[in-house]
């Protein structure tokens, strides 16, 4: 884990004792992104179960789970990819620094400059390495020295050293891995606040995989990290919190990733680390 200077997060953890339900209701020293009894619907099902979190300030936080149980509908409700599908439905609330991210008055697509997002598999548009970084800057405007926040996006995502030498050429003629550090470039290149990454590293091979985690822990230094990843290995390496969700889209346990990993509290998440199920 990194042990950068983020601010020490107290991490509560109230069991069921108190509640009526068995959720748990997790609030975090000072998070940037609060979800407040979040549930969403796809159609009828439900597929996020009344969720509450706090997303602790420049660390990384990991959630795992089984499939389906709703890792990725989480991270989209972060920056509203949810109201790209038509069945989808949101109870609840989602803040960012505060600010209700379905309140009225929100563009999404301002909120998603502020929430930066890196997909599975590496999508750089079919144009220049150049022009993929710059592309955010130039929809923004942002053009004054343009070649300067290229190349500072480029060094950041660790790749600058490896493509200086034919930024002109096309995108698509990188390596896999080089065009997912491309896209974290891509989408750091704009400055956003958070850094959201649905299994950033699973199509890679174990040295790019490698790469894409220590890149990871050093952007944590400047942004927030959300990941979502299936490899608990990977979460445990490289992130400071880690929210276990199980079946039905419900957030068993969030905490420290030590103690989800070397003492957590819920019998069901121990099984499911340590392979019982899942
Ligand atoms: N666009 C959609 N339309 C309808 N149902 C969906 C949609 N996206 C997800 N679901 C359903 O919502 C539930 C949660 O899916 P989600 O993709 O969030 O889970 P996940 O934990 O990220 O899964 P995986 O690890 O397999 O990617 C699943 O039952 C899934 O089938």
């Amino acid at each position: 884990m990194s042990e950068h200077d983020s601010p020490t997060i107290a991490t509560t953890v109230q069991t069921s004792e108190t509640e009526s339900t068995d959720r748990p209701t997790v609030t975090t020293g000072h998070p940037v992104i609060e979800s407040r009894d979040l549930s969403v619907y796809y159609g009828d099902e439900q597929a996020l179960q009344s969720v509450s979190l706090g997303i602790p300030n420049q660390q990384v936080t990991a959630i795992i789970g089984p499939s389906g149980c709703g890792k990725s509908t989480f991270l989209r409700s972060i920056n509203r990819m949810n109201d790209l599908v038509d069945t989808a439905t949101i109870d609840g609330e989602l803040s960012l620094e505060g600010t209700n991210v379905y309140g009225d008055d929100v563009d999404p697509v301002a909120l998603r400059r502020k929430i930066g997002m890196v997909f599975q598999h590496p999508n750089p548009f079919p144009k220049s390495i150049y022009d993929n970084v710059a592309y955010g800057l130039r929809i923004q405007d942002e053009t004054e020295n343009l070649d300067e926040k290229v190349e500072t996006a480029l060094k950041r995502a660790a790749l600058f050293e490896e493509v200086e030498d034919q930024l002109d050429e096309s995108a698509l003629d990188l390596s896999g891995g080089q065009q997912q550090r491309l896209c974290i470039a891509r989408a750091i290149a704009v400055d956003p606040e958070v850094l959201l990454m649905d299994e950033p590293a699973s199509a890679l091979d174990p040295i790019a995989t490698s790469k894409i985690e220590d890149l990871i822990e050093e952007l944590a230094e400047e942004y927030t990290v959300v990941i979502v990843t299936h490899n608990m290995q990977q979460a445990a390496r490289i992130s400071d919190t880690t929210a276990v969700f199980l079946t039905g889209g419900e957030l068993v346990e969030y905490d420290d990733t030590e103690k989800i990993f070397e003492n957590p509290e819920h019998q069901r998440v121990e099984d499911y680390i340590t392979g019982k199920f899942g």
